[in-house]
């Protein structure tokens, strides 16, 4: 079977998009997840954080399902889609669009460049739930707002929400963003755990000045990755409750990938939050695959967007010195 492959990036959390809607591809459960685990695996000519089915749907312009890299299937992925956001709305031809996801469905429009060069969408973020019962943590309590979880870590205060996805997100310094002590956190909950049954996305995040933030996240399914978008919203909106932000106010949200802009609605307890950034497009490729082995997938042809990835690059690279000077 042939496959067009559209690879694009999120603040550098890279994707494969297959587009169901322009091709009368057709998979089952099980092909999704395997293309997954065999598409995303860095030591091919591919290789990616995950991959962005794009499908028709009933109720909205297009649906979007997420498989991270190791085939387990997200109900959200905000800096995915983003690019399924300029994705749809290049194919409909559109400035913006409805695209339905597991949990909603969310609006997205094309926005001003959030950097020179740079295709800007806006994605909204939601729905939001502090409810431990909806990641799920199981910890004996409703909520987790920067509390211990003793059995994690015996000084650090963690919240738990859901963007539907699930995030447990600890504000900290430069030292413990840079020690072991993420990583060993992270492989334990997304590891056979009694806290976790279904893993989840651990962010640690440092203020780095009012009204910018930077985050590192170890994302399940995937492990470290340069950015991940639901963990960023999350993260501004953990910003404001700890008092360093305001809703209302727009954050810059830095990352290893570069950076986004954050800005939290509340309204009566109620948060939604628009997470705006770049929609990059790094290549287009078909491989030519057996579905029942896609490990031993063909590429066909690659055809680079060199543009693009010049122009992000200034703002990658502007980022990073903004980090830089800011991380303490
Ligand atoms: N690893 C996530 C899905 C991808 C989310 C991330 N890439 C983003 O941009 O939000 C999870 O299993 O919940």
């Amino acid at each position: 079977m042939k496959i067009k492959l559209t690879k694009c990036h999120g603040s550098g959390n890279d994707f494969l998009i297959i587009d169901e809607i322009s091709n009368s591809y057709t998979f089952t459960e099980e092909e999704r997840a395997n293309l997954a685990i065999a598409f995303c695996n860095r030591s091919t000519e591919l290789g990616a954080d995950g991959i962005l089915f794009v499908m028709p749907s009933k109720q909205a312009d297009a649906r979007m399902r997420v498989f991270n890299a190791d085939g387990s299937e997200a109900s959200m992925c905000g800096n995915g889609i983003r690019c399924v956001a300029r994705y749809v709305c290049e194919l409909l031809n559109v400035e913006e669009a409805v695209i339905e996801t597991m949990k909603a469905n969310l609006e997205v429009k094309n926005e001003a460049d959030i950097f020179p060069n740079i295709p800007t969408y806006l994605v909204e973020i939601s729905p939001v739930s502090f409810q431990t019962k909806d990641l799920p943590l199981h910890v004996g309590k409703e909520t987790l707002l920067n509390e211990k979880i003793e059995s994690l870590h015996p000084n650090l205060e963690f919240t738990a929400l859901a963007v539907p996805n699930p995030h447990l997100i600890t504000i900290v310094d430069k030292a413990t963003i840079e020690s072991s002590v993420q990583e060993e956190i992270s492989s334990y909950v997304n590891g056979p755990n009694e806290l976790f049954p279904d893993g989840v996305n651990v962010s640690f995040v440092s203020i780095l000045d009012k009204g910018s933030i930077y985050v590192r996240t170890y994302e399940r399914g995937v492990g470290f990755t340069n950015a991940c978008g639901t963990a960023m919203s999350a993260s501004s909106l953990v910003s404001i409750l700890n008092g360093f932000n305001k809703s209302g106010d727009y954050i810059e949200v830095y990352n290893n990938g570069g950076k986004v802009r954050c800005y939290v609605h509340e309204n009566d307890g109620n948060y939604r939050i628009d997470l705006i950034g770049n929609a990059t497009y790094v290549y287009e490729a078909f491989v030519e695959t057996d579905l029942e082995k896609p490990a031993d997938f063909v590429l066909l042809e690659k055809a680079m967007e060199e543009q693009e990835a010049i122009h992000y690059s200034k703002l990658q690279d502007a980022a990073q010195a903004y980090i830089n000077e800011k991380l303490v």
